[in-house]
């Protein structure tokens, strides 16, 4: 199957309250763990692609590898940019094949960051692209800021409604008080603004920072309106322990796949069990 716009299953997620997992790509150990987990649970998936991780990976290897994992599964697969800072870089990953994009317009002012998100949506739509726009801060390591600290630009309902009305983005990630990287205690998410912005727009509400939030608050998060749920963390963590056991146990081991096949099947059970968290399991 070809990549596709997250409108193959992000409207059937919101209408049967389950949430399709955005699991970051940053190689090609990632890729083939997430999806022999959404083939074996066959569940959609998105292989979310940061900007970093593009610079890591390279643009035609990144589009290559997730057409390669999208024809062999079989599955809807989407490849979305994660946090595209510019409507440049949107541009050159839609042109390379991308099927979905993110503009992350939040560290714009509140009116500049409407109009360059439209400007994108409005570009991508004309090539069947979907887009997720992005609204408050959510904190956590990527910015450097504090979860506390990011408390204070939670998104507020009455502007990410107006949002999604101006822009028609296809799914909108807002700041609810979660946070990337792993969580020194619990996340204090705000499933009030979650219900009040997804009961006024037809589109499902984003969830960053996946990683570390308790199962039942994920549970909550999706019966509150989440249908898109942004993993990466827990996965590099599992990769990155399972990568130093296998050279614990044999300090002389140098064929990498040695220590990367216990690091892949890592990856595995944890995109899986996102995956029955997430309620998408035989929603392909
Ligand atoms: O860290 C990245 O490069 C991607 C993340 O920003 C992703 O969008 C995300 O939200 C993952 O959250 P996490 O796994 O809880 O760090
Ligand atoms: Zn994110």
């Amino acid at each position: 199957m070809p990549l596709v716009s997250m409108n193959e299953f992000l409207p059937k997620a919101k209408a049967n309250k389950f949430a399709v997992g955005q699991f970051n790509m940053n190689n090609l150990e990632f890729a083939q763990a997430i999806a022999q987990a959404a083939k074996e649970l066959n569940s959609p998936f998105i292989f979310g692609v940061s900007e970093g991780a593009l610079k890591y990976m390279g643009i035609e290897y990144t589009v290559a590898i997730a057409e390669a994992a999208a024809k062999q599964s079989g599955l809807p697969v989407a490849l979305h940019l994660d946090h595209g800072s510019t409507f440049e870089v949107a541009m050159k990953c839609i042109r390379a094949g991308f099927s979905s994009v993110m503009f992350d317009g939040s560290h714009h002012s509140y009116e500049d960051n409407i109009r360059l998100t439209k400007e994108v949506v409005k570009a991508a739509r004309a090539m069947g692209v979907s887009v997720e726009g992005e609204l408050g801060t959510i904190g956590g390591v990527e910015d450097d800021i504090s979860v506390d600290e990011a408390d204070a630009n939670l998104a507020k309902p009455e502007e990410a409604i107006r949002f999604y009305e101006e822009t028609g983005v296809d799914c909108l990630a807002i700041a609810v008080g979660t946070a990337h990287g792993m969580y020194a205690g619990e996340p204090n998410i705000r499933f009030d603004i979650i219900e009040k912005v997804a009961s006024a727009i037809p589109v499902p509400v984003v969830l960053h920072g996946g990683s570390g939030v308790p199962d039942e608050m994920i549970r909550k998060s999706i019966l509150a309106g989440v249908g898109k749920i942004n993993v990466n963390t827990e996965n590099q963590v599992a990769c990155t322990e399972a990568i130093r056991e296998a050279l614990a146990k044999d300090a002389k081991v140098y064929d990498p796949r040695k220590y990367l096949t216990p690091a892949r099947q890592a990856m595995v059970e944890v995109v899986k069990s996102k995956i029955q968290l997430f309620g998408s399991a035989n929603q392909a």
